[in-house]
């Protein structure tokens, strides 16, 4: 269905249901068109950027810190004051905008929810709506909801978690918004609508429009995301620096940029997170035709390894020197139903990172089940006793680009060839069905964990040093061989029906044309995007 206001040559297409009226109201629809009108064309821009850079990437030029920005790396500078209800982010629970997970997840015991338009959903036009008539309900405290499959009755609690909303990424369309016959940016219709919607409440309820902007490459898109939220407060009334962001260092030259990033947005900065999944993409992605650089099997990329180590760690001190809090990331472990031994492995993995990150001097963590909320907390009430670790500046930590740039040495299997082949079908499948979040081989499964895998098949095929451990090169015709096999142990897994009708053939077939394209596809849900609803 489409509806169209014609004030602003604004097309809405997609299903008109009763929250779709309610969220796109002529005056939130004119809000959208502003921010589309002052800021797509940058977008773009900052996107061809991207472009851009990757050419000289390709041509073997490595990131690095940049000269013209010395003086802000060198310069004496914090960010503005954060508010109290931020000052304690110990745990943060992270998931879909789905109503029953909202409830949940604020409910958890978590100081904070990050409510995700982005990694952990998949954006059909009904996934958006709903998630922004459920954070508008969440934001009122009138959230409910009565599962019939359960027999439960979800509400909230009393005490509740700080909440936080993640905006899609700027590379991300809205298809279903036309304005001037051009689709808006998911990134600013998950954005503007929340905050048009909740901004005056959020506030007379003492707490914030808080933001996570996920996936910037550089501080000219840190400087966009000022500019937009300038111009927002400016247009709703809202005093200049109430909008409070964190913003997710997860691209490789965003590594090289943190200090410029947090100076952007130093009126609105909260402080940065290290989104380890997708860094580890971006390095690979970045760097995917350099021969220097490969990855081994993605279960050897670990929190452990030097680059990986060299960046949290560098995180923590530029946050710490800017007075902005430096947020830990996502272990991939959940918890594990009857299988009590696996169970409690998988909890002492996640404790174990998480009490890295909080003797490295991490503000807080993130988490991405309830059950997983007290084992985190466990780890950062022993290792923190106060609030955070504003106060441990790390001096010690040096370093450098070539500390950033390492490559992690280890080995590629065909079991690892294997699982970044079914697991990669199987999330895409899910993504697909409109479930962005998902358990495989027990371990959370999400949009950055899966670029990783198809991304890895897509390098080894071309890579000189594509070979497994025992000396086989990886070829087209050795994926192709492989991915029939895992296609037909993904329909033992799941079932002929499941399979049949849970978009698995779908799935298999993106997943084989972005491996065997030599165009490498920036992000695989800009083709999937143009296969949902
Ligand atoms: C790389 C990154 O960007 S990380 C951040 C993005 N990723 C995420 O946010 C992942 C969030 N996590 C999830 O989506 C889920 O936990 C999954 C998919 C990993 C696992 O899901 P499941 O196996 O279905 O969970 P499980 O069945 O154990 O859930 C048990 C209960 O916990 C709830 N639950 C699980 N995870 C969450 C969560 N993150 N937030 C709120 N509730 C949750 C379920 O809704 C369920 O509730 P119920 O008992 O009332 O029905
Ligand atoms: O968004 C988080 C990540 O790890 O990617
Ligand atoms: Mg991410």
């Amino acid at each position: 269905m489409t509806t169209q206001d014609v004030r602003f040559n604004i097309n809405v297409i997609g299903d008109i249901t009763a929250g779709t009226e309610e969220i796109l109201t002529p005056e939130a629809l004119e809000f959208l068109y502003s921010l589309h009108d002052q800021f797509n064309a940058r977008r773009k821009a900052l996107l061809a950027n991207r472009n851009e850079r990757q050419i000289r990437f390709d041509a073997g030029e490595k990131p690095d810190f940049l000269k013209e920005t010395k003086h802000i790396r060198e310069g004496d500078w914090t960010v503005a004051p954060i508010p109290e209800d931020l000052q304690d982010r110990r745990v943060e629970i992270t998931g879909p905008v789905d109503r029953k997970m909202i409830i949940n997840a604020l409910n958890s015991g978590a100081k904070a929810f990050m409510a995700d338009f982005e990694d952990a959903t998949s954006p059909t036009w009904s996934n958006m709506i709903d998630g922004q008539m459920n954070l508008k309900d969440a934001v009122r405290k009138t959230i409910e909801l009565d599962q019939s499959s359960n027999g439960k009755t979800y509400t909230l609690n009393d005490e509740t978690a700080v909440l936080l909303v993640r905006t899609r990424g700027l590379h991300l369309e809205e298809k279903h918004i036309l304005i001037d016959n051009e689709p808006m940016a998911g990134a600013f219709f998950d954005f503007g609508l929340y905050l048009f919607h909740n901004a005056a409440e959020l506030l007379a309820r003492n707490t914030g429009p808080y933001f996570y902007l996920p996936k910037l490459e550089s501080h000219l898109e840190a400087r966009l995301w000022n500019d937009v939220f300038v111009f927002a407060q400016q247009k709703l009334g809202i005093p200049n620096g109430t909008i409070k962001a964190t913003v997710l260092i997860e691209t490789i030259t965003a590594a090289f940029e943190m200090d410029e990033i947090l100076y952007e947005l130093r009126d609105h900065a909260a402080g940065l997170n290290c989104g380890r999944w997708d860094y580890i993409f971006s390095f690979l992605k970045r760097m995917r035709l350099q021969h220097d650089v490969i990855l081994p099997d993605r279960s050897q990329v670990t929190m452990e390894t030097p680059f990986m180590r060299a960046y949290t760690q560098l995180c923590i001190q530029t946050c710490h020197k800017r007075n902005a809090f430096a947020m830990g990331g996502m272990a991939a472990q959940i918890p594990i139903r009857n299988n009590t031994e696996a169970n409690e492995a998988a909890f002492r993995k996640v404790a174990e990172d998480k009490r890295r990150e909080a003797l490295d001097g991490h503000d807080g963590t993130w988490v991405a089940h309830p059950g997983l909320v007290a084992v985190a907390l466990a780890e950062f009430n022993r290792q923190m006793p106060t609030p955070n670790q504003l106060h441990r500046k790390r001096e010690d930590v040096q370093v450098t680009a070539e500390d950033l740039l390492e490559v992690p040495k280890g080995s590629i299997t065909e079991e690892g060839f294997r699982m970044n082949i079914s697991v990669g079908v199987q999330y895409i499948a899910s993504w697909l069905n409109g479930n962005g979040a998902v358990p495989i081989n027990h371990l959370m499964e999400d949009a950055a964990t899966a670029e990783i895998s198809r991304s890895q098949v897509w390098q080894w095929i071309r890579h000189p040093e594509g070979k497994l451990i025992d000396g086989r090169e990886i070829t087209v015709e050795f994926f192709k061989t492989i991915f029939e096999e895992e296609m037909a142990n993904v329909k033992t897994i799941v079932g002929e029906q499941a399979y049949r009708f849970g978009h698995f053939k779908e799935a298999g077939e993106l997943f084989a044309e972005l491996t065997l394209q030599d165009e490498f596809e920036e992000f695989l849900t800009i083709p999937g995007y143009g296969k949902l609803q």
